[in-house]
């Protein structure tokens, strides 16, 4: 393609559009933005390295393998109090595609509800009719008998598809969770997403490689421009314009039009608050000497799903995805089908999911959470009152508020049996419950003007009753999920948290001592009007500046179910430029 201007390359001190962070929203945006702006140069600096060769990477059954390694910011949270003082993992993509690189492939959608209401929060434009037909854009799926018709898009970058790989133990979930009166629902991605389905994969048909956001360089022209392992230390003024960046080295380079933060929820709000924008009370506890402008919204509302997880020992004559950590031969076997492109156990991404509201785990289940939420609740917070009518009025039949995850393999937090214990050897599956619209809300801040220093991440988990109950009644209801035909025929023991658990406070002791992130941290730089916290409006331009965006996940102003930022929830552009 020819280049915008020969001056377009990657020598180049100066450009149309920087983008910091080549991760998820950053390439889908650097790749339009390219396609539609073709006299335009576009550089976007990415602070990790391109993973695409990376097996940890690209074979989906390796989902997880990269964790705490080069590829993750190895981020936690501070001490939380409520979840017996543990520090959480909140695993976040280093590298070529951010998160995306790392996360569990999982395609799915929220409900229709959960996006007009980004509308309602004072968002024009920003409702399911518009967004779905941007959603679809993004993707490329790959019809199957087991997926229906509607919900899924045909001719975009991302493939998807329903995985060809799986555990015959997973085929007795959906008869499970249809005894418990959830029906199936294979049009889950098209408004309405309770029930219990095999849900699609971000994966190429093609060889079974991971689909994720780097397949939207493939779209770009040569106006784009891309550096890798290069980390951005600041956005630069002048006045109340965003001019270029300052990079970790110290070497700055101009924007002519915009700057576009895409840092993600945990690290975006520190490059502004290093930059000079955030709570003025914060920037100076930081050592961070010139406010551009007080924006007290900078990196409060951080939201997160929560989960639990119950683990089942296996009867014999079951192999789960478990086999590939103890049997090396196995594992190299099934390595070399999936080299051969033939079906293999590293083909396998989780499929079993359902999705339903507290009146489908019981109707008492529903009747004691409401008053809880009533009492967590912040009234003049509008994000926790758009909360409260998921949760009751009409919409409560249509917002899930229960995630419930069938997980091949040992996923739990007591650990695998150790080599040369008696369980060694042994197969499980896990039972992950994850609830939807916690009422507790943190935030992330920088607290030292280093940009080496890690943000300080207080998501403060279960810091109401709300949020502990049900997170104990995801919990047990797990219990109910793994014990009710034909899924009870499967299994022979429960190892996590087994059945010494079983009063009202073993319950509730489980849920904070096992309580983990789902890692779908958003809200940090709302979309939202300014005088309610909000960081940028509804062109996601930041208040109190000019020049300059944010387009990642922390500009979601509420949690949507499940789906924690993945392009399927990223609008495309075009916004107005
Ligand atoms: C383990 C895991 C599992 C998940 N599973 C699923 C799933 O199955 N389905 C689903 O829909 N969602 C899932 N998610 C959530 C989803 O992947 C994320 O919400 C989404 O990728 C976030 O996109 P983003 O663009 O906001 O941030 P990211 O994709 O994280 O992008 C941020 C980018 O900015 C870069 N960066 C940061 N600071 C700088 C700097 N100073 N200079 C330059 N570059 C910088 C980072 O390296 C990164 O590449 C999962 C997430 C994780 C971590």
């Amino acid at each position: 393609h020819p280049t915008a201007s020969p001056n377009c390359n990657s020598n180049a001190t100066s450009f149309d559009f920087i983008i910091i962070g080549g991760g998820t929203a950053g390439l889908a945006l650097a790749a339009r933005l390219s396609q539609g702006l073709v006299d335009n140069c576009i550089l976007v600096i990415e602070a990790g390295q391109d993973g695409r060769d990376e097996p940890g990477i690209y074979i989906p059954g390796r989902e997880g393998s990269t964790f705490g390694t080069k590829y993750d910011w190895n981020l936690t949270t501070v001490p939380q109090p409520n979840v017996n003082n543990r520090v959480i993992s909140m695993t976040r993509g280093k590298v070529l595609g951010g998160s995306s690189a790392l996360n569990l492939m999982t395609w799915d959608r929220a409900s229709k509800a959960e996006y007009d209401m980004w509308e309602e929060l004072g968002n024009p434009g920003w409702n399911w009719d518009s967004m779905y037909q941007t959603m679809l854009k993004v993707e490329n799926f790959t019809s199957s008998p087991d997926y229906g018709k509607a919900g899924v898009g045909h001719g975009g970058p991302i493939q998807t598809l329903i995985n060809r790989i799986l555990p015959r133990h997973q085929l007795a979930f959906p008869p499970a969770m249809e005894q418990l009166g959830l029906r199936e629902n294979l049009e889950s991605l098209d408004r309405y997403p309770i029930g219990v389905l095999r849900s699609p994969s971000n994966i190429r048909a093609s060889n079974y490689t991971r689909s994720y956001s780097p397949t939207y360089l493939e779209l770009a022209k040569s106006n784009l421009i891309l550096t890798i392992g290069t980390r951005v230390a600041r956005i630069n003024f002048n006045g109340e314009t965003a001019t270029g960046v300052t990079l970790q080295d110290g070497t700055s380079i101009t924007a002519s039009k915009e700057v576009i933060l895409s840092a993600g929820t945990l690290q975006s709000p520190g490059l502004l608050e290093l930059s000079g924008i955030g709570d003025d009370n914060f920037l100076k506890a930081a050592g961070v000497n010139k406010t551009i402008y007080n924006l007290p919204g900078v990196g409060e509302n951080l939201q997160d799903h929560i989960r639990t997880q119950n683990s089942y020992q296996l009867k014999p004559g079951y192999t789960s995805v478990d086999i590939l950590r103890y049997n090396a031969t196995y594992a190299a076997q099934q390595l070399t089908l999936y080299n051969s492109n033939d079906p293999s156990l590293y083909d396998y991404t989780g499929s079993g999911y359902a999705f339903m509201n507290w009146s489908q785990v019981s109707n008492a289940t529903a009747s004691s959470l409401i008053p809880l939420a009533y009492k967590a609740a912040n009234f003049s917070s509008p994000i926790d009152q758009k909360k409260l009518t998921y949760l009751n009025s009409s919409l409560a039949t249509q917002v899930p508020q229960l995630e419930v995850i069938f997980s091949d393999g040992y996923t739990g937090v007591k650990g695998y049996p150790t080599n040369g214990s008696s369980l060694y050897g042994a197969e499980f599956f896990t039972i992950i419950a994850g609830v939807q619209h916690p009422f507790s809300r943190g935030s992330v801040h920088i607290n030292s003007s280093s940009l080496l220093a890690p943000p300080v991440i207080d998501p403060k988990y279960l810091s109401n009753d709300y949020d502990l109950a049900a997170l104990m009644i995801a919990a047990k209801y797990a219990r109910l999920i793994a014990s009710t035909a034909p899924l009870s025929d499967v299994w022979s023991s429960e190892y996590e948290p087994g059945p010494q658990i079983s009063t009202g406070e073993q319950w509730q002791n489980y849920a904070k001592s096992s309580m983990l992130s789902i890692y779908h941290p958003v809200g940090t730089c709302a979309m939202l009007p300014e005088k309610a916290g909000g960081v940028v409006d509804s062109q996601l331009k930041v208040y109190g500046t000019k020049g300059l965006r944010v387009v990642d996940a922390s500009v979601m102003p509420i949690l949507v179910y499940n789906c924690g930022g993945n392009p399927c929830c990223i609008r495309e552009p075009p916004l107005t430029l």
